[in-house]
């Protein structure tokens, strides 16, 4: 990858790379865009491949919560960081506190959260170091683990988009197959199962796979089979880019709707879902539900305000869902419009010149 061109093609501010020998310290932050607020975004820790696919996550991720928070109505911009190692081994004090001193560095202008692969604990780690992280303990007046506030979000809008595909919101008695079982997938099951959906799931930990079969009677798959079990929605929950040139084919689903992040490998992925009739929840409007409640923090938190603002997810993906079938195009085409039109209003509201600190001239 360019780094340049591909952050002049997407317009990225800023990505700072983190280095510490000491702690092994290896990660990425990149903030996508600030139009409309802080960056905030999560930090994922994953054992990637190559240097360069931790940068095309990290870029990847931060834009699309760029646009999470803009079709949110959030006064947020997009970031995301990724750590390169392994979160079952490679975690220690050092090694967060090392990255919160990167993050306070930027002063703001990124505020960090959980992600795959990181907790809640992480989070109390890095706020040793910096004040720009939300997620931390509840002890601290702040929201805790946003998993279980992303699924109910998800379930809320996966009944959208069965009202749009189904012609009613009630999942009673549908066949769900969920790919990946962990912090969001296991609470948005949990929903699902108390209103009598019937689940298949699968997982390449078979600790979680158990305890969806255990607690919920869910059948269990391979990870490959997923994509082939007859089912009315394909829940993809685990990592992003599995909607894909192989995977469409074998999908017998009506509707895709599930919390990973940049589930269509490209653009043209949101197409064929579309020309083949099945209903598309996009990722970053249905899974906006734990960034809506880490940003209440910013307002002094308050659960029942940050949960009464995530139900509003079933709206927003009718909304996409109307402007997809008034412009003529598919919904993620749509999402992204809705999504582009706030940050450009606002964009042009805020180049009227305001009076700072800064630019006062009483500090000469
Ligand atoms: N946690 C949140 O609040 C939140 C918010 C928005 C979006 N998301 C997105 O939702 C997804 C899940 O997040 P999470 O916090 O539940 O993460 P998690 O790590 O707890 O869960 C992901 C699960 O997917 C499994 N998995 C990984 N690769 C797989 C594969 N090839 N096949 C089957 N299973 C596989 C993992 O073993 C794990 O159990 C991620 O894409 C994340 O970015 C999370
Ligand atoms: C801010 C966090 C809750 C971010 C979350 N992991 C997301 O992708 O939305």
């Amino acid at each position: 990858m360019k780094l340049f061109d591909y952050m002049e093609k997407y317009d990225y501010e800023q990505v700072v790379v983190c280095q510490d020998k000491n702690s092994g310290l290896k990660a990425i932050i990149a903030i996508h865009d600030t139009t409309l607020g802080p960056a905030l975004g999560g930090l994922r820790m994953w054992t990637y491949a190559s240097e360069e696919e931790a940068f095309e996550d990290a870029l990847r991720l931060a834009r699309g919560m760029t646009y999470k928070a803009a079709a949110a109505g959030l006064n947020l911009g997009g970031g995301k960081t990724v750590l390169i190692g392994d979160p079952k081994k490679d975690k220690s004090e050092e090694l967060f506190r090392s990255l919160g001193r990167y993050i306070e560095g930027l002063n703001g202008r990124y505020i960090t959260a959980e992600d795959v692969g990181t907790n809640v604990e992480d989070m109390d780690l890095i706020h040793l170091e910096t004040k720009y992280v939300t997620g931390i303990s509840p002890a601290f007046g702040s929201s805790g683990n946003p998993s279980p506030v992303t699924a109910f979000g998800v379930y809320k809008g996966m009944k959208a988009a069965a009202k749009e595909a189904f012609g009613s919101d009630s999942l009673d008695g549908l066949v769900v197959a969920v790919q990946g079982v962990g912090n969001v997938a296991y609470s948005m099951c949990e929903y699902l199962h108390k209103e009598n959906v019937k689940l298949i799931v699968t997982d390449i930990n078979e600790e979680n796979v158990q305890r969806a079969v255990n607690d919920f009677g869910a059948i269990r798959v391979s990870p490959e089979e997923i994509y082939d079990v007859e089912c009315d929605i394909f829940a993809p929950c685990a990592l992003g880019g599995i909607i894909n040139d192989n995977t469409i084919e074998r999908l017998k689903c009506k509707v895709v709707a599930g919390s990973a992040n940049n589930q269509l490998r490209e653009d043209r992925h949101g197409d064929m879902l579309d020309a083949r009739g099945m209903v598309y929840a996009p990722d970053y409007v249905i899974n906006a539900g734990g960034l809506i409640n880490v940003a209440d923090e910013l307002l002094g938190y308050n659960p029942e305000r940050a949960m009464k603002k995530v139900e509003g997810i079933y709206d927003n993906i009718l909304r996409v869902f109307e402007i997809a079938k008034r412009d003529g195009i598919p919904s993620y085409q749509a999402a992204d419009r809705m999504a582009e039109e706030r940050i450009a209003s606002l964009r042009q509201s805020r180049s009227t010149f305001l009076q700072t600190e800064r630019h006062s001239l009483n500090q000469r």
